[in-house]
């Protein structure tokens, strides 16, 4: 796998920074979860796979002594605090860069580690608001939307920050040093999203929110429901496509407005509601596969690994324990990623192992166990 070989501690946080952690798993980074201790009573992570766990008290003395350890023999470090955390623990990357200088300091945060919000809380609606980029979402009328947690956490956050790190280990080939990865979700969605900025001259941008292109304002852009109530998503821009959309829909293109007339947008769509309305989502299907007007199903998480294109690419995986889940993406031809068939890891399952591969002695272990300052958590065998 491509990042095999590759060594991660990724200090437990919300959202973002496992799925940042199960991108270089999956790829095959070995990755060292560090929990909390105290261990919670349940597992917040449930992007866990093939991660391991390490559960170290980092509040304690030892602890943060144990972490600068485990960093001198890591490759890189990915940190979920907003700023300043790092450093009151005296872990900062001054610290640790100067104890490991190939070390890959990864810091996601919500703000990032300079300005006016680099120690205030947030989350994913935060971060979006202040990208500009919520400013753009929602439906006429309406107050901005945000698209559960994925933009700024996820592909602004999560995804953004694993990118950072796997250029900072490309370059390290070459220069031989760490660096400190600053990736923030701010900054990250923002970037995201350049199109918006990169394409306002084109005019795609020119009316409020939801009466445009791309923002639901478009009757050939937009989701219809069905008559099961399920719903079909329409995406039919070019002019070519959108005449097979009014083909496959019983209309005459002849007897309808401009496809670009805006201020005809609003009736058409409602024309085409009335229309989609009048048919189950298997029979538009039927209608619409096979034909390049760009009409597909909006399937539903129980329903996607079913769906012939995607089981034809094995796009969705089961675990050993039966539960579905996305294929890590993309596929890399040679070297693809090997999602680990395991459930996630329990707080502190591998703390021994880990400490003894870092090169822990047992004696060393087993006085921070007394001291309470990692924890074990072997689950018990099914008998
Ligand atoms: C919209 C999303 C958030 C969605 C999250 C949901 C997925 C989850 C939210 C609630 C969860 C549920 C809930 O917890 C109840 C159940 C619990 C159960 O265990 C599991 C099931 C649950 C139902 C559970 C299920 C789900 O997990 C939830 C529904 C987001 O936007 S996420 C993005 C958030 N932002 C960031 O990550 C940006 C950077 N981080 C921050 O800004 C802050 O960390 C943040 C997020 C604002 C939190 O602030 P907080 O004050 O809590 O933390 P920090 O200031 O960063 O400091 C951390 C302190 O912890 C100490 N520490 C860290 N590690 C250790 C350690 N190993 N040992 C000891 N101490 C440690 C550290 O020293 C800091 O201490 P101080 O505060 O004293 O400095």
């Amino acid at each position: 796998m491509a990042l095999r070989g590759v060594r991660v501690l990724e200090l437990a946080g919300l959202a973002p920074s496992p799925l940042c952690g199960m991108i270089l798993a999956d790829f095959g980074a070995q990755v060292v979860r560090v929990d909390r201790c105290p261990r919670s009573a349940m597992n917040a992570d449930v992007q866990g796979r093939g991660k391991r766990s390490l559960a170290l008290d980092l509040k304690q003395g030892p602890g943060a002594a144990a972490l600068r350890r485990l960093c001198r023999r890591a490759d890189v470090l990915v940190e979920p605090f907003r700023h300043g955390v790092m450093e009151k623990l005296g872990l900062g990357p001054k610290v640790l860069l100067k104890e490991n200088p190939k070390l890959i300091y990864a810091r996601l945060t919500g703000f990032g580690q300079s300005g006016k919000y680099a120690k205030s809380a947030g989350h994913d609606i935060n971060y979006l608001a202040l990208s500009g980029v919520l400013s753009k979402l929602g439906r006429k009328d309406e107050n901005p939307y945000a698209p559960v947690n994925l933009l700024a956490d996820f592909a602004g956050g999560g995804v953004m920050c694993a990118m950072g790190i796997i250029m900072a280990l490309y370059e390290r080939t070459k220069s031989g040093k760490g660096q400190v990865v600053d990736a923030s979700m701010v900054e990250g969605a923002a970037y995201l999203s350049s199109f918006l900025w990169k394409s306002q001259n084109l005019g795609l941008w020119n009316r409020l929110r939801g009466e445009n292109l791309l923002d639901s304002g478009a009757p050939f852009y937009e989701t219809y429901k069905t008559l099961d109530g399920k719903f079909m998503a329409v995406g039919a821009i070019e002019p070519q496509f959108y005449e097979q959309l009014v083909k496959g829909l019983g209309l005459d293109s002849d007897k309808l407005p401009n496809q670009l007339s805006f201020s005809d947008w609003p009736e058409m769509k409602k024309m085409f509601a009335a229309i989609f309305s009048k048919k189950t989502q298997a029979e538009w299907c039927r209608i619409f596969d096979g034909i390049d007007a760009c009409v597909t199903p909006v399937l539903s998480l129980d329903e996607v690994a079913l769906h012939e294109h995607n089981k034809e690419r094995s796009s969705f995986i089961k675990n050993d324990q039966e539960e579905i889940s996305p294929r890590p993406s993309p596929l890399l031809s040679r070297t693809p990623a090997t999602p680990s068939p395991r459930r996630d890891p329990f707080i502190g399952e591998h703390t021994e192992e880990i400490l003894l591969e870092f090169g822990f002695t047992k004696e060393e272990i087993a006085k921070l166990h007394s001291e309470k300052v990692i924890e074990f958590n072997k689950p018990k065998a099914n008998l």
